[in-house]
């Protein structure tokens, strides 16, 4: 049975959290650590925050649930601003965001049942009624038998588990986690992220998602804002992002995420096992897609695939694929005269033979 959905909010209906023109600084001469920060985050929507190290994502996810306050321009979270507020309007705030953390911060001294109530303990919740909604959400986590176990007796991704149900506890509308999948292995990664989608699909809740790695946002995420020093350097649907980064910082990100576009050592590898003409396609849902197995074989040559990479970003594919072009000279010459002139396409330069 899934846990209470929050009752606050209707899922992608409205603005679940909104920067306008956020700064914040430590200290009075320190470099900014935010700077001109605006973003609107839809309710219901998985959102990635992303960006190196340093670039100022922890500290954002921490405007948010009121941890730190903004220097300048305002956090509206659900359309209310608490930069002024105080600390039990805060509390209250901080029951609307679960939050989790990449080393899962459980408490050693309790076993897992304990861990997922503490939240509801602390709020008065009765015995009785705390024993049901844990029991409830270890069974939505997945790990309804591991109720007496201590913390200690778990595996990463066991803990991080304990970690999601503890913060789902007081049925937040917004859960935040910060590089919660950042020390897990690929296996745990994948089914921790299905565990996001889950109780975004099931609760309704708005995820934002801070990490350093690209796979993460693609695996998870719709939307995605890139942080660079501090600044937003890209935002949008993961697929327009991906498509048409605007930094380089972005452009890097998403090079190391799909490996489609042969960087130079890996061109300068080809060329030396393929003579033939090499050209590289961009592999996108457009409709000018250029089918270049089927312009080589009209024009009496052949493209064999020698190197790319396409992954699935929501259900559309998205990478690159390089080819070697053999066959009838002339035809060659056609078909690299036809793939010029189409989008997305480098042809290589011809090695001197
Ligand atoms: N409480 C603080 N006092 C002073 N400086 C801080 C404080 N919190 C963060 N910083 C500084 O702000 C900058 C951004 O830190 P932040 O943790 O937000 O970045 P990040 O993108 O999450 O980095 P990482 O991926 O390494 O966690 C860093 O230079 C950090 O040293």
């Amino acid at each position: 049975m899934a846990p209470e959905r929050p009752g606050a909010v209707a899922p992608s209906d409205g603005v679940a959290i909104e920067f306008q023109d956020v700064g914040k600084r430590f200290g009075k001469h320190a470099d900014p650590v935010l700077d001109g920060v605006t973003l609107r985050i839809g309710a219901g929507e998985i959102v990635g925050v992303i960006g190196p190290s340093g670039a100022g994502k922890s500290t954002l996810a921490r405007l948010i649930n009121g941890l730190e306050r903004p220097t300048s321009g305002r956090v509206l979270v659900h359309g209310r601003d608490h930069g002024g507020a105080r600390e039990k309007e805060l509390n209250a705030l901080r029951t609307q965001i679960g939050m989790i953390f990449q080393q899962f911060n459980l408490f050693n001294s309790r076993t897992v049942e304990g861990n997922v109530g503490f939240g509801l303990q602390v709020a008065g919740v009765p015995a009785a009624r705390r024993r049901e909604r844990v029991a409830e959400l270890l069974e939505f986590v997945g790990i309804a038998d591991k109720a007496k176990a201590w913390p200690a007796a778990l595996s990463g991704g066991q803990k991080q588990r304990v970690g999601i149900a503890r913060a789902l506890a007081t049925s937040p509308s917004i859960l935040i986690a910060d590089e919660a999948t950042s020390a897990l292995d690929p296996q745990t990664t994948t089914d921790t992220l299905e565990l996001l989608r889950r109780i975004n699909s099931d609760l309704g809740t708005t995820i934002v998602v801070i990490t350093h790695e690209m796979d993460v946002v693609r695996e998870v995420c719709s939307r995605v804002a890139v942080l660079s020093g501090g600044r937003l350097v890209d935002h949008g649907d993961v697929y327009d992002v991906f498509d048409r980064p605007n930094s380089e910082v972005t452009r890097g990100l998403v090079r190391h995420a799909v490996a489609g576009t042969p960087d130079e050592k890996r061109l300068a590898v080809l060329r030396d096992r393929h003579p033939g003409r090499l050209v590289t396609v961009d592999i996108r849902d457009t409709p000018d897609q250029l089918d270049l197995p089927a312009l080589a074989v009209r024009h009496g040559a052949a493209a064999s695939v020698i190197h790319g990479g396409i992954v699935d970003l929501g259900g559309r594919p998205f990478g690159a694929l390089t080819y070697e072009l053999t066959g009838d000279p002339a035809g060659v010459t056609e078909v690299l005269a036809g793939s010029r002139s189409a989008a997305g396409v480098v042809v290589h330069e011809a090695v001197a033979s």
